[in-house]
């Protein structure tokens, strides 16, 4: 794979140590509203370690002040040491990928139809540029002529080379890839600085990672929360006075820090971009991360036919007469349809017939109009300069355009065409003028695996459905093939959305994948949209999603991934605020007991002194960030279960962990603090 796992270095550790000190910038820092009033804390504690007495009297001394603002200092370090270590390793892949993306040239069309090198960084959109054997494309574009096998393993990782050609669903070539058979002319599509290997290094290196609304919520939230908490630790000022307390600013400090949600505030960055790595090591490329959230609660799933559950090679594999009509007939009827079809289908065509011998003379064709095929009118063919109407195409839309001609069905020819769709083949209809002359069969072969892998979506509640221009037999049997749920035939581009929008006004969240340009709008219009790399320029730049093994079952690791992101930030913000709970405990009877003997019923800990159950707790709130760097970062345990119960198995174990465990750390530590005495 070209995006490794890039697993956790000694350099990556010694980087993100760095990285923590520089993002002590406040104006860094001000983003996390948490870990910044930590901060604050921090500056105040290290001008009381200066001047003791510059708040009034001080009752702790200038050692108690310089531990509370060292432990605060590495609560902070610790918090960005989790987010620079989470970054640090998409920076990793970032490199391997600027290897990648060398200086190429390339060889540019001019006007005069000559070509001249130039260095590919003055590529821009609509660009003609002429790729040779052993040459790195320069940029991404469409193959507007030849066919060529490329190496695309910069890119995939995967080292057999794809064949890649004009025309059809499989005519995209991205930058820096290779051209290891023949040539190809490529129309560039992208400009400078916004091709594939670009957004590739900026998505993995997390340059354009945005916060998910789920995440900013949850920043509210917490902002939310330590803003009582400050006004609660404020309130106890005149309190601690009336009972004749001494409550010393470093204190107060610690106490505030040691209650406002500081272990979720610390990881909560870090849980999101760990989240996209995970999903860039399965090769597939998240453009944001609200889509792989959104993948983690997805209902349906549609899937195109053609090239995402088959592999979408169609090739012509027969020609089969209808009628009276010859073999010898309908096969040169069929070349005739197809010798200006720049389709992967056309040239199957053309190439078939001529293997059998047949061949058409090109001055028949002399001026004669191309009708190019497309995913609405279904069909393709000429028009003669002699007024001779040439067409193949799905059976139904030859159907009606005999009908519309005036000239007759053949009775055969349902039968004919119905037997090579029940044996999940395409049939195309050849027509001339007024004639049907037979069906062409395309074969294609469903991609090994999938009736698993949609077994395992059925078995996590989530719905499939194909959704195909093709026609409802082939559909069927496909369908049957693959094993999804429900499909959906002689769907247009349109129909594609349809299906899409009706699912989501039912208030499903709708994954589709897809990889031709008819799946464009439909993978623009779903809550998830994932491409296949194999698939066209357009499916790729509609889509939030891309995967680059062309594996449409890949959204299953996508779900579990998104499905465990939103669980370990579930989880860990459970876990962090039982702690917070656990933590008034250790502390507050510690400060009040000696005027309040009362108290000794709350003061469960027995912890040596306050000062000691201070100092403590405030050590096991600091090293609680670095302790759950793991989880963050690999995830919280997830397994196929129902949401229910997995939300009521988190709850007991992160909500009363978070409890239980303060308690035995804190304990644990005082005791250390006291054998050593610290205070
Ligand atoms: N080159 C072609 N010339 C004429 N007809 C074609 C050609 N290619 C495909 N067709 C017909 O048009 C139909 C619709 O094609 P379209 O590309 O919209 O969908 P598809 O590729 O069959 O399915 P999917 O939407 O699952 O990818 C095909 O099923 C086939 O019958
Ligand atoms: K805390
Ligand atoms: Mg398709």
């Amino acid at each position: 794979m070209a995006i490794q796992n890039a697993g956790i270095s000694k350099d990556l550790v010694f980087q993100a140590i760095i990285d923590s000190f520089k993002k002590l910038n406040p104006l860094v820092m001000i983003k996390n509203p948490v870990m910044f009033v930590v901060e604050v804390g921090t500056l105040i504690t290290l001008i009381l370690s200066i001047k003791p007495d510059i708040f009034g009297f001080s009752t702790v001394g200038r050692g108690y002040n310089v531990a509370v603002f060292f432990i605060l200092l590495f609560t902070v370090l610790f918090a960005n040491f989790a987010e620079a270590l989470a970054e640090g390793r998409g920076k990793a892949q970032a490199d391997t990928l600027r290897k990648t993306k060398s200086e190429t040239m390339a060889k540019v069309r001019q006007k005069d139809g000559s070509y001249k090198e130039l260095p590919s960084t003055s590529l821009r959109k609509g660009d003609i540029v002429r790729v040779d054997t052993g040459e790195l494309i320069p940029s991404d574009g469409e193959i507007i002529e030849g066919l060529a096998s490329i190496d695309e393993s910069a890119i995939t990782g995967e080292s057999a080379p794809v064949i890649k050609e004009a025309g059809g669903d499989f005519s995209s070539v991205t930058g820096g890839t290779r051209v290891v058979s023949d040539y190809i002319i490529v129309k560039i599509m992208t400009d400078p600085g916004e091709s594939f290997l670009d957004k590739m290094i900026a998505l993995v290196e997390g340059a354009s990672r945005q916060k998910t609304p789920n995440e900013i919520a949850l920043t509210t939230l917490l902002a939310v929360l330590t803003l009582i908490f400050l006004f609660v630790i404020m309130t106890l000022v005149p309190i601690a006075d009336y009972l004749k307390v001494r409550l010393d600013v470093a204190t107060l400090i610690a106490l505030l820090v040691c209650l406002i949600p500081t272990t979720i505030g610390g990881l909560l960055s870090a849980i999101g971009i760990a989240g996209m790595n995970r999903v860039t090591q399965f090769n597939v490329l998240a453009m944001s991360g609200k889509a792989v959230e959104a993948a983690g609660d997805i209902n349906t799933m549609i899937l195109d036919k053609t090239g995402t559950i088959t592999f979408g090679n169609r090739m012509a594999s027969e020609f089969v007469p209808v009628a009276n009509v010859s073999e010898q007939e309908v096969t040169l009827a069929s070349l005739k349809a197809s010798v200006k079809d720049e389709t992967p289908e056309g040239r199957s065509v053309v190439e078939l017939a001529r293997k059998q011998g047949v061949d058409w003379d090109e001055k028949e064709y002399e001026g004669a109009e191309i009708i190019e095929f497309t995913a609405e009118t279904r069909m393709s063919g000429l028009n003669l300069s002699n007024g001779t109407q040439i067409r193949k195409g799905a059976v139904d839309a030859i159907k009606k355009y005999i009908a519309a001609q005036g000239g007759r069905v053949p009775v055969d020819l349902d039968k004919k065409a119905d037997e090579i769709a029940m044996a999940g083949g395409t049939p195309l209809a050849v027509a001339i003028d007024k004639t049907i002359y037979g069906v062409i069969y395309l074969k294609d072969t469903v991609k090994p695996g999938l009736k698993e892998r949609f077994a395992e979506l059925r078995s996590m509640g989530i719905k499939t459905i194909m959704c195909t221009g093709d026609n409802p037999l082939t559909a069927a049997t496909i369908a049957a093939e693959a094993g999804v749920d429900d499909f959906i035939a002689e769907a247009k581009p349109e129909e594609k959305i349809a299906a899409i929008k009706k699912e989501q006004d039912e208030g499903k969240l709708v994954a589709m994948t897809g990889d031709g340009t008819n799946d464009a709008p439909a993978l623009a219009q779903a809550d998830v949209g994932l491409a296949m790399n194999s698939g066209t320029m357009a499916a790729k730049e509609a889509a939030n999603m891309i995967d680059l093994d062309s594996d449409p079952t890949k959204l299953l690791s996508v779900i579990a991934i998104g499905k465990q992101l939103l669980i370990t930030r579930g989880a860990l913000t459970t876990f962090s605020i039982s702690n917070d709970i656990a933590k008034y405990f250790a502390i507050i009877p510690a400060l009040f007991i000696t005027m309040i003997p009362q108290l000794q019923s709350l003061n469960v800990m027995g912890l040596t002194s306050p000062k000691s159950a201070i100092l403590s707790a405030l050590i096991f709130n600091a090293i609680i960030i670095p302790l759950l760097i793991p989880i963050a970062m690999k995830g919280a345990k997830y397994k196929a279960m129902n949401a229910n119960k997995l939300l009521t198995r988190n709850l007991l174990i992160y909500g009363f962990g978070g409890v239980v465990v303060p308690f035995i750390g804190i304990k644990i530590i005082d005791m250390i603090v006291a054998v050593l005495h610290l205070a």
